[in-house]
C-alpha cells in the first residue's frame, strides 16, 4: 500500500496560462493516523455496503418466492366464469385483484433492484470526498462522505451522501470557511472545516488530500494524469467550480454555455443530465430527455458515462437522424441552409390561410385507395369554421382514423378479405395472431379478418397519423409563391400547420451547438416546444460553413423561449499547456489571455514544414512514432478526400480510416476526418498537412478547422506541412 499526501504550492489563477505542478507520489510510508482512521472508516463503510447488498438480495429472493406462491394460490382459487354478465364482472374483479397483488410485488422488487444497483455502484468506490461542516459555533462539525450515490444504513444513518444532494454543494463550491448551500429553497450557511478528497478503489484507500486553498484540486491533477480511454469518463469527483455552476444551474428555459476546447462542456452536459435525474427523481424519465450530438462515433464515446453514474442514457440522436425521421424519403436531411426570415415568412403565411381542394392526397397502400382525397377535402370544408392549423388538423386526423377503421370493418366482411385470410401461410398466421387460426363461426372469422386487414394496411394508419394526406409541398409553394420548398422549409411548414412536435420532451441538450444553422436550431426549438434547452458550444470550433453565430443562437432561442442565460468555461482540462498555447494562438488576442490549462506539461509540440522529397519520410516517421507511443493516436484530416490522398501516400503504413459506424479502439492509431473527430480526444494527434493549401491564412473557417484539429490532442502533437507552413501557425514552427 502506498500513501499520498500532496499539497501543491502553486495553482493556476484564472486568465493566466500557468500549468500546475504534476501530481506527485511521495510514496510516504511513515505512520499517518489520519490515513489509518480513514482506512478503517472505509473498511467499515464497505462492510456495511456489503451487508446492505446481501440483505437486499435475500429480501428480493424471498419476495420472489412469496410472489410465485401467492400467484399460484390465487390462480388456483380463481374460477373464471363468464356465464352471465354478473359472473363475468366478478371474474374480471378477481383478475384485477390478482394483478394488483402482482403489481405490488413488482413495485417493491423494482425499488429493491434500484437500491441494489446503488450498492453495486458504491462497492466500486464507496465515496470520493468528505466535508466537515460546522453549522453553529462551538458545535461539533458534522462529517459527510460524498459519493456517486447516496445510501443509509438500517437505522437511517447516512453512510454516503449523493454528490447531487444540496449539502454536497459545499464540496464543489471549493470555499473553505464560510460557505452555503440551498435546500428546499432555504439558504443554509455553515463553516467548512475540512474538505478532504480520496483516491479509493473498492475498500482500498490509496491516498487522501486535504485541500486548504480554494482553487487547488489534487484529485483533479491525479485524474488528469491518468491516461485517456476509448470512452469518456464521469468527472463527478473533480467537477470544478465554474463547471459546477452549469451542472447545478437553476432550471431555466435556455442555458447557453460557451467554452474553449477541452473545457469540459460535454462532461458537464452529462453530469447535468445526471443532476436533473436526481433532482427530479420519480418525475423525470429518460425518454423525456434528448441529447442532440454531432455524430454516431461521438454518441458511442459518451454512452457509458451516465450508466456509470447509475443513470439511464437519454435518447441520443444526430441532426440527420432527427430530420430523416420527419422528412419524406429522398428529401435529404435538411442540412441546406434556410434563413430565419424564410421561416418567419412561413409563420406569417400560416396565420391567414385556407385549404384548397387540391391540398390533399389519397390515403393509399400500394394500389388500394382507402380514403379518397376529395373526401378529405370535404371534411376540411365541413370543419371550415375552425382556423386551418393544428387544431383543425387534429380533428381531421381523428376523423380520418375513425373512417379508416370503419372502412376496414366493412372490408372484413367481404369474400375477398375472407379468402385472403384463409390463404394465409402458417408463418404469417403466427406473425399476425401469435398462433395458428381455426375460426369456428362467422363472427370469429370476421374478427380475425379485421385483425389481418389492420396489419395489412398498417401503413394507412401511419399515413393518417403522420398527416401524409396533406400535400405540404403544394401548400407551401402556394403560400410562399415559390416553385419548391427546401427540406427545412417543408419541415417547418408541416410543424406550423399540423402542430407536429414532441410536447413531452422536458430537456433537450445540444452539444457542439456552433455546428447547427440558425434554421436548424429554430426547428429544434419548435419541435421540442415545451422542453428546456441546454446548449453547449465553442464559436471557435464552428467548422461547417453558414452555421449560427452565438448571436444568432441567442436570437433564435430568445424568440422561442423569451430569455437565454449564459455561462463561460475558459480552462482547458484536456491538453497540456503547450498544446493549449498552440491552439489558443489561433484565437483573437483578447480571448487568448483568458485561456488557461490545468494539465501537466508533456512533450513539446512539433510544427515543421518539409520539402516534397522529405515530406513522405517525415510523415512515415510521425506515424511510426505515434504508433509506438502509449495510448491512442489519430491522424486528423479535414476531409475524406484528404484521407484518400494520405492512404495513397502511406500505402500499407496508413492507419485504418474510421467511418461513421466505427468505434474508437483503446490504443493504436486511426485515420479520421475532422467531422468525426469533433468532440473526441486522442493522446497524440498528427496533422498531416498544415500547408496554406489546406489551411489558407485569410480564411476564418480554415482557422477554426485548425483550432479544432489541434485541440483534440491531450499529450502530444505533430504538425507537418508539405511545402510551406500555413501563416496561421506563424511563430509556432519548431
Ligand atoms: N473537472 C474535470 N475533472 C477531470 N477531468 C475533466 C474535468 N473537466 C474536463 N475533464 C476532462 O477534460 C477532457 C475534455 O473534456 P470535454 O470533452 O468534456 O471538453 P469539451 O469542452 O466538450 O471539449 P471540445 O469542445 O473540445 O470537444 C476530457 O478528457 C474530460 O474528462
Amino acid at each position: 500500500m502506498f500513501r499520498r499526501t500532496f499539497q501543491p504550492d502553486r495553482c493556476a489563477p484564472q486568465g493566466e496560462p500557468v500549468p500546475t505542478e504534476p501530481f506527485q507520489n511521495p510514496a510516504d510510508d511513515s505512520a499517518d493516523p489520519v490515513f489509518d482512521q480513514e482506512q478503517s472508516h472505509l473498511a467499515e463503510t464497505y462492510a456495511k455496503l456489503q451487508q446492505i447488498g446481501r440483505a437486499l438480495v435475500r429480501k428480493m429472493e424471498r419476495a420472489q418466492r412469496e410472489a410465485a406462491a401467492d400467484k399460484k394460490a390465487m390462480a388456483e382459487e380463481l374460477a373464471p366464469n363468464f356465464a352471465t354478465y354478473a359472473d363475468a364482472m366478478e371474474t374480471y374483479a378477481d383478475f384485477a385483484a390478482m394483478n394488483r397483488v402482482i403489481d405490488g410485488y413488482n413495485l417493491a422488487q423494482d425499488a429493491d433492484a434500484a437500491e441494489l444497483a446503488k450498492v453495486e455502484l458504491l462497492l466500486k468506490q464507496p465515496y470520493f470526498a468528505k466535508v466537515a461542516l460546522q453549522f453553529k459555533p462551538g458545535q461539533e462539525p458534522k462529517e459527510l462522505y460524498i459519493g456517486t450515490a447516496g445510501i443509509s444504513d438500517e437505522n437511517y444513518r447516512r453512510l454516503v451522501v449523493d454528490w447531487r444532494s444540496p449539502v454536497a454543494e459545499t464540496y464543489y463550491n471549493q470555499d473553505n470557511g464560510r460557505t452555503s448551500y440551498v435546500a428546499d429553497g432555504r439558504t443554509i450557511t455553515a463553516d467548512l472545516k475540512l474538505r478532504r478528497q480520496f483516491d479509493i478503489e473498492e475498500d482500498r484507500l490509496n491516498a487522501y488530500f486535504d485541500t486548504t486553498v480554494a482553487i487547488q484540486d489534487s484529485l483533479l491533477l491525479a485524474s488528469l494524469s491518468k491516461q485517456r480511454t476509448a470512452q469518456m469518463k464521469a468527472i463527478t469527483a473533480t467537477i470544478q467550480k465554474e463547471q459546477n455552476t452549469v451542472v447545478r444551474h437553476e432550471d431555466v428555459p435556455v442555458l447557453l454555455v460557451s467554452g474553449i476546447a477541452g473545457s469540459g462542456k460535454t462532461s458537464v452536459l452529462l453530469q447535468r443530465i445526471a443532476y436533473l435525474f436526481y433532482q427530479q427523481r420519480g418525475s423525470l424519465d429518460a425518454s423525456e430527455v434528448f441529447l442532440v450530438s454531432p455524430n454516431p462515433v461521438f454518441s458511442h464515446y459518451i454512452a457509458s458515462v451516465l450508466p456509470d453514474l447509475g443513470e439511464h442514457n437519454p435518447e441520443s440522436l444526430t441532426w440527420n437522424e432527427f430530420a430523416r425521421r420527419l422528412l419524406p424519403p429522398n428529401r435529404g436531411s435538411g442540412d441546406v441552409d434556410v434563413s430565419l426570415a424564410a421561416l418567419a415568412r412561413i409563420d406569417r403565411a400560416v396565420e391567414s390561410f385556407e385549404f384548397d381542394a387540391n391540398d390533399f392526397k389519397d390515403v393509399r397502400v400500394g394500389e388500394k385507395r382507402l380514403i379518397a382525397a376529395d373526401q378529405i377535402s370535404k371534411l376540411a370544408e365541413k370543419l371550415g369554421r375552425i382556423p386551418a392549423g393544428p387544431h383543425r388538423i387534429t380533428l381531421m386526423r381523428e376523423e380520418l382514423h375513425a373512417r379508416l377503421e370503419s372502412r376496414l370493418k366493412q372490408m372484413a366482411g367481404t369474400d375477398e378479405a375472407l379468402d385472403e385470410l384463409e390463404a394465409l401461410e402458417a408463418d404469417e398466421q403466427l406473425r399476425i395472431f401469435g398462433e395458428f387460426i381455426a375460426p369456428t363461426d362467422e363472427q370469429e372469422e370476421r374478427a380475425l379478418a379485421l385483425r389481418y386487414l389492420t396489419d395489412r394496411y398498417a401503413d394507412a394508419f401511419a399515413a393518417v397519423e403522420n398527416d401524409a394526406w396533406l400535400r405540404i409541398d403544394r401548400i407551401g409553394m402556394r403560400l410562399l409563391e415559390t416553385d419548391g420548398l427546401a427540406p427545412l422549409e417543408w419541415l417547418y411548414l408541416k410543424m406550423a400547420l399540423t402542430g407536429l412536435g414532441n410536447p413531452d420532451a422536458k430537456y433537450v441538450m445540444v452539444d457542439e451547438v456552433q455546428d447547427y444553422t440558425a434554421a436548424q436550431l429554430a426547428v429544434l426549438a419548435r419541435y421540442f416546444r415545451r422542453a428546456h434547452f441546454l446548449l453547449l458550444g465553442d464559436p471557435n470550433q464552428a467548422i461547417v460553413p453558414d452555421t449560427a453565430t452565438f448571436d444568432e443562437v441567442r436570437e433564435v432561442f430568445q424568440a422561442a423561449r423569451g430569455a437565454v442565460e449564459e455561462c463561460r468555461l475558459m480552462t482547458s482540462y484536456r491538453s497540456t499547456p503547450e498544446i493549449t498555447a498552440l491552439f489558443a494562438s489561433l484565437l483573437p488576442s483578447e480571448e487568448q489571455l483568458q485561456v488557461s490549462s490545468i494539465q501537466r506539461a508533456d512533450e513539446p509540440p512539433t510544427v515543421r514544414a518539409f520539402g516534397d522529397d522529405a515530406y513522405a519520410d517525415a510523415l512515415h516517421a510521425a506515424v511510426a512514432g505515434a504508433r509506438a507511443a502509449e495510448g491512442l493516436a489519430a491522424v486528423i484530416v479535414p476531409w475524406k478526400y484528404e484521407a484518400k490522398r494520405l492512404q495513397a501516400l502511406l500505402g500499407d503504413d496508413a492507419p485504418p480510416l474510421l467511418d461513421e459506424r466505427g468505434e474508437l479502439p483503446e490504443s493504436g492509431i486511426v485515420l479520421i476526418t475532422l467531422k468525426l473527430a469533433k468532440g473526441l480526444e486522442f493522446d497524440h494527434v498528427i496533422v498531416p498537412d498544415a500547408s496554406p493549401r489546406v489551411f489558407p491564412a485569410d480564411d476564418d473557417l480554415a482557422r477554426r478547422r485548425l483550432y479544432t484539429t489541434l485541440s483534440r490532442a491531450t499529450r502530444g502533437i505533430a504538425v507537418l506541412a508539405r511545402g510551406a507552413l500555413t501563416p496561421l501557425l506563424e511563430g509556432a514552427a519548431s
